[in-house]
């Protein structure tokens, strides 16, 4: 069964206003009906000295009092029509766009290696928009408009049902039209969304990479690559339109040769003595009345197909399954371990696909680990897994005995800290970004927090202090900048497990120095995993593990690895050797 609810995604208030804005429009469709009977009366009083019959004009004062009502009449059925139908319609969608970012938030980090950003924008931006473009301009008239038509039909039925035939019969077939052609609008459509997807990825993919397009004399190719896209997409927008007006102006002249059946059909009657002319004359009126919401019925339709290729899209994200998991388990022991762990991104088992293959290890709770290796090792994914950004394929990683597959992903990242190379940073002040760190924290523990990871001095000599704007993305700052402010937001979060990834690689030499001294309080009596190319910076780690292909291949101490004299101590090697290099 056709459920609009759900086709539409609709939440129990968005249903319930759905049926408010209905009625609505129903009753605004049927005012409109009152002036227009005035106007048939005022026509047929004026029509009277055809028949030898004096107009009164008692009578067109009355008529003219209540044309007037019915004008106030029309005006506030409108003004209830516009609050139920489009504001609840942008408060639905409000609440749609938010449903679906939660979803998102909670998904699996897999999800997000098979969709790119653009693709969710426009689930979030653009299908949400179609959704309340189609709630406030589409399905209330389209159910309004059946409502009334039906209604009218009946009475000019009453009134004369071979007239009425005769307007109405020409209905059915148009419809035929729009219903049958459904499949080819529908494919249409598919292709347009695909050519706007693709647009929109290639002004992301463009903007993004404009320093590298530049650096590289990118500007010919990638403005080719854009240019056919947008080209593409202005193609399929003019096919999608022709499609489907070749049907709507088929359908609407078939729908319009009613009125020339009902003129032939009534001439017929009239001539036959059957029906008089003033009668006859008031139905032709309603007749071009009756034709403008059946041509509207006609247009909304095909949006209607539109609709559902967005909620399509929106459905499949938010019927995607999230990561479940206890939310109040408490972790004591923070000693991780990992238990014949072999992940492959893909979610393959294959040998090929697979970047961690058997891997157990212990990370001892209380003390430095860092992960070494090759570039490709598989360092990162490790690290990646113990926050329970993807979950093992096979295998078992475990915090304090607890299989992290067992717990909420939101409540085990608050037992962690980050600081990763690449720093995400917001559209906000620099307060409010160390703040991430800790919502509760006051002014005094984010400026701590902040001189600890040598940030104060930077900070405060930016125009507004604390309060500057970083613009998107941090753009304002250098890396080294930003790698601090993450350190700061870390401190402040003070999670007994601290991940560092790469770092310090961002920072100058005078700066290391003050980061290496923001780190040492950051990671005090914490459990630390350090991810690390330069082997020196943790030489003085409590256990090194290190990793080629996705192995472990060896584990100890500096002194005990370069002992082995193993790939530790050859990767070792070359980078003291490369200290010596100048340029
Ligand atoms: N999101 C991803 N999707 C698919 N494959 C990935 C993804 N991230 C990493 N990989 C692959 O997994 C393997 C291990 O990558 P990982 O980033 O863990 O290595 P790493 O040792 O941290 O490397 P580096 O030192 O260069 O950062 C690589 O072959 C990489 O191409």
């Amino acid at each position: 069964m056709f459920n609009i609810q759900e086709k539409l995604m609709l939440t129990d208030k968005g249903y319930a206003d759905l049926k408010k804005a209905i009625i609505a429009c129903t009753i605004t469709n049927l005012s409109l009906l009152l002036p227009f009977a005035v106007t048939i009366q005022i026509f047929a009083e004026l029509m009277r000295p055809l028949t030898g019959e004096e107009i009164s004009w008692t009578r067109m004062g009355i008529y003219f009092v209540t044309g007037i009502i019915a004008a106030i009449l029309v005006f506030l059925a409108n003004k209830n029509d516009y609050k139920k139908t489009y504001v609840a319609s942008y408060m639905e969608s409000e609440a749609t766009r938010t449903r679906v970012a939660e979803h998102i938030r909670k998904l699996p980090m897999s999800f997000f290696n098979s969709k790119d950003l653009s693709e969710l924008t426009t689930n979030i931006m653009g299908d949400c928009a179609t959704t309340e473009h189609v709630l406030s301009h589409v399905v209330p008239q389209l159910s309004a408009n059946a409502i009334s038509i039906t209604l009218i039909c009946l009475m000019l039925g009453i009134f004369d049902w071979r007239l009425a035939l005769t307007v109405f019969c020409t209905v059915p077939v148009a419809f035929l039209i729009i219903v049958l052609s459904r499949k080819i609008q529908k494919r249409l459509s598919e292709k347009h969304v695909e050519a706007k997807l693709k647009a929109s990825d290639q002004v992301q993919e463009y903007l993004e990479g404009i320093k590298v397009i530049k650096s590289y004399g990118l500007d010919g190719s990638k403005f080719t690559a854009l240019d056919n896209a947008l080209k593409s997409m202005k193609q399929m927008a003019i096919k999608m339109e022709f499609g489907t007006g070749v049907f709507v102006t088929g359908a609407q002249i078939i729908l319009q040769a009613g009125i020339g059946l009902t003129v032939f059909g009534g001439t017929y009657l009239l001539t036959g003595g059957e029906i008089e002319l003033i009668p006859l004359l008031m139905f032709f009126l309603i007749v071009v009345r009756i034709y403008g919401p059946i041509l509207t019925e006609l247009t909304l339709l095909p949006e209607l197909f539109y609709l559902q290729i967005s909620t399509k899209r929106m459905r499949t994200l938010v019927s995607t399954p999230i990561m479940q998991g206890d939310a109040e388990k408490e972790i004591k022991d923070y000693n991780i371990v990992f238990e014949d762990v072999s992940f492959s991104y893909s979610g393959s088992s294959s040998p090929e696909e697979e970047v961690i293959k058997n891997v157990s290890i212990t990370i001892p709770a209380n003390g430095i680990t860092a992960l070494v290796g090759p570039s490709g090792s598989g360092k990162s994914t490790l690290s990646k897994l113990i926050a329970r950004f993807w979950d093992v394929n096979k295998g078992t990683v475990k915090i304090g005995g607890i299989d992290i597959r067992t717990l909420d992903p939101e409540h085990l990242m608050s037992y962690m800290s980050f600081v990763f190379q690449d720093v995400v940073l917001f559209n906000d002040t620099v307060y409010n970004n160390i703040r991430i760190g800790d919502l509760n924290a006051g002014e005094e523990q984010v400026m701590a927090a902040a001189k600890a990871a040598c940030c104060d001095e930077f900070i405060s000599s930016m125009p507004d202090g604390y309060q500057t704007l970083l613009g998107e993305n941090g753009s304002t700052l250098s890396g080294g900048e930003r790698q601090r402010i993450s350190i700061a937001r870390a401190l402040l979060k003070n999670a007994p497990i601290v991940l560092l990834d790469e770092a310090t690689a961002s920072l100058d030499p005078e700066n290391e120095v003050l980061i290496q001294q923001a780190i040492s309080k950051l990671i005090a009596g914490k459990t630390v995993i350090v991810i690390a190319h330069r082997l020196r910076t943790v030489a003085g780690a409590d256990k090194i593990i290190v990793l080629d292909q996705g192995r472990t291949v060896e584990e100890g101490t500096h002194e005990e690895l370069i002992g082995k004299k193993g790939l530790y101590e050859k990767l070792y090697t070359i980078q003291q050797e490369s200290l010596g290099w100048s340029v």
